[in-house]
């Protein structure tokens, strides 16, 4: 089976890629959306996504893709330990304090950003496709004193010295990457092994009626169904709609979740299952 993933090589997501999919064959592409597209066009399987990061809160285009744009089913997450180093090319190992600019992706720079702060206080940043994107471009541009913040492989996949080892602000930094299928055939709990499940509903509510939210919630808390996120998105049609992302602690089951759905419908709202999938966590080792 092939799997795309948000390249290029060593980025997180590859790393997400290689802990689960061995002997699998991985497909960077340079864009999350562009990983998406692979998937309904059937150039590849299944593809993996990062959509959530302990420190940064949701990767908003993988959720706005996801909701707005392909119709993909999550099948699977996987949970990674995400340890950040800055590092440049070896020719300016020496002249790192003065490096004149540190790319990376936008997260990754967030999750950063007090080491910037302190560290490398006035030098600019900019945000490209991928740690691993910004990690080519300094191996890349040698003759310019810029700086990567990327993953270990990063490091050596692209020849690069690193100068500064976890530079992430906060060190439960993990992050949730998707697997996205559009088979039905595939089984990402006999793949990994795990028992535990989650379920992530996608729901709108009737417009401008008063206590909406509170009856939503409701319908989850009197079954006793237990949620790990609730966040609300853009509907993108005007200020003030939102819906909201709902994920549950457990199986898509034909009792409780079900009931749950029937009474938001008779609510008014609109209620969307994105996927009901086994979730993994996985150690950096
Ligand atoms: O850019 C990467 O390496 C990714 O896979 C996306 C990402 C960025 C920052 C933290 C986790 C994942």
């Amino acid at each position: 089976m092939n799997v795309g993933y948000l390249g290029p090589k060593a980025t997180f997501t590859e790393l997400a890629v290689k802990k689960v999919f061995s002997g699998f064959t991985p497909f960077p592409f340079q864009t999350i959306p562009e990983c998406m597209d692979a998937v309904v066009e059937g150039q590849v399987d299944l593809a993996v996504v990062p959509l959530e990061n302990a420190l940064e809160g949701s990767v908003n285009i993988t959720l706005d893709y996801l909701t707005h744009v392909v119709q993909i089913p999550i099948v699977g997450e996987v949970t990674l330990p995400i340890k950040q180093h800055l590092m440049v090319h070896p020719e300016n190992a020496e002249n790192w304090q003065q490096v004149s600019r540190v790319y990376s992706h936008s997260h990754a720079i967030a999750q950063c950003y007090k080491f910037l702060h302190h560290h490398l206080k006035g030098v600019p940043f900019e945000s490209v496709s991928s740690t691993a994107a910004a990690a080519q471009l300094v191996k890349e541009t040698p003759m310019q004193n810029i700086a990567a913040i990327a993953n270990e492989l990063a490091a050596e996949e692209y020849g690069l010295s690193i100068v500064k080892r976890n530079i992430h602000d906060f060190d439960h930094n993990h992050t949730r990457f998707v697997i996205l299928a559009t088979q039905k055939n595939f089984d990402f709990a006999a793949l990994s092994g795990s028992t535990h499940w989650k379920t992530t509903l996608m729901v709108t509510l009737p417009s401008n009626q008063a206590g909406a939210l509170h009856q939503v919630l409701s319908a989850f808390a009197w079954r006793k169904l237990d949620l790990s996120k609730i966040e609300s998105r853009p509907m993108k049609t005007g200020i003030g709609n939102y819906f909201f992302i709902i994920d549950l602690e457990m199986k898509l089951d034909e009792v409780l979740i079900p009931g749950a759905i029937a009474e938001l419908e008779a609510l008014g709202c609109g209620v969307k299952v994105l996927g009901s999938y086994p979730s993994v966590n996985i150690g950096l080792d």
